[in-house]
């Protein structure tokens, strides 16, 4: 006899819908929290109208394959989606403790301990991407959210594709992100993050992207010579690693676990033994 499993599917009546939490690209973002058992999450909504307007119903259906997909927890988790008439629902895992950006403004520049425990948290959570096969493409901290103890979850997979690819829809937003090679529209693959992983661990340090500048024209000349200096508090480690990292040519830049393993991030990462191990010491835990 076959036995009916009965899979209840999530919909919008199973959630009490709380305060918005902010604007995604395409809709606004809800803290919510399911009825029964009261697990909140982040209800990303976004407008059937104008996905089809903006032709971007192609690139939320990878988002979604892919966020549904890869689970690591340092990647914001996708644990369902649903739609009605004009609407389609991501629900999402909440980040308590919200945008890493949000920190980095306010405190301008992070220490070589804070940036590298964030860089290092970034590669785990690229190498576990590149070894889906997946590209973000999108690596910045605007993108980055942060859990309820502090650790890194990289959010919006709708600009990441299965590799290699090449880019079809426009770039929106900055430029500062954008490796040479999109820059000069050639075919790439997994290097683009690595080059993000090096523009990112420099603005976490400086508090501004290597090859910003007044206008997109000088941008995109200093990404395509690799026009770039360091303040004068950034140390040799973190100059090192950075350096390592913007190189033009993609294959010669430092790979995944090359990073991870760098004087930088072995000296001034904190890992979560680390935390425990202290705790453990102070007699609080
Ligand atoms: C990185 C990103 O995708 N930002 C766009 C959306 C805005 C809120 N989104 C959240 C998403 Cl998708 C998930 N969790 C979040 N937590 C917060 C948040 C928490 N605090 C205290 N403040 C905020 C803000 N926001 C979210 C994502």
């Amino acid at each position: 006899n076959n036995v009916e499993v009965e899979v209840e599917d999530k919909k919008l009546e199973d959630y009490d819908i709380g305060k918005p939490l902010g604007r995604g690209k395409f809709g606004r973002v809800y803290l919510a929290r399911t009825k029964k058992e009261h697990f909140f999450v982040a209800l990303k909504t976004l407008f059937k109208e104008q996905l089809r307007k903006d032709n971007m119903a192609h690139q939320l259906r990878r988002e979604i394959e892919i966020q549904f997909r890869l689970q690591h927890k340092n990647i914001l988790r996708l644990y369902d989606y649903f739609d009605d008439e004009h609407r389609i629902f991501l629900v999402l895992e909440y980040a308590p403790r919200g945008e890493l950006y949000e920190k980095l403004k306010k405190v301008g520049r992070f220490d070589d301990m804070k940036a590298a425990t964030y860089i290092r948290q970034m590669i785990a959570a690229l190498k576990f991407c590149h070894e889906n096969n997946v590209i973000h493409r999108d690596i910045k901290p605007e993108n980055i959210l942060l859990g309820y103890h502090g650790e890194l979850k990289i959010s919006d997979f709708g600009w990441s594709v299965h590799a290699p690819s090449q880019r079809r829809n426009t770039m929106c937003g900055t430029i500062d992100y954008l490796p040479p090679e999109i820059v000069l529209r050639q075919r790439y693959d997994h290097n683009v993050d690595i080059w993000c992983l090096g523009v990112l661990t420099y603005e976490f340090l400086c508090g501004r992207p290597p090859f910003e500048s007044a206008d997109m024209q000088t941008t995109y000349d200093h990404i395509t010579h690799v026009k770039f200096s360091y303040p004068n508090y950034v140390s040799d480690l973190a100059k090192d690693f950075i350096s390592k990292l913007l190189i033009f040519k993609p294959e010669n830049r430092m790979q995944l676990i090359e990073a991870e393993k760098h004087d930088w991030i072995k000296q001034f990462a904190i890992t979560e033994d680390d935390v425990n191990y202290r705790c453990s010491n102070c007699g609080v835990a």
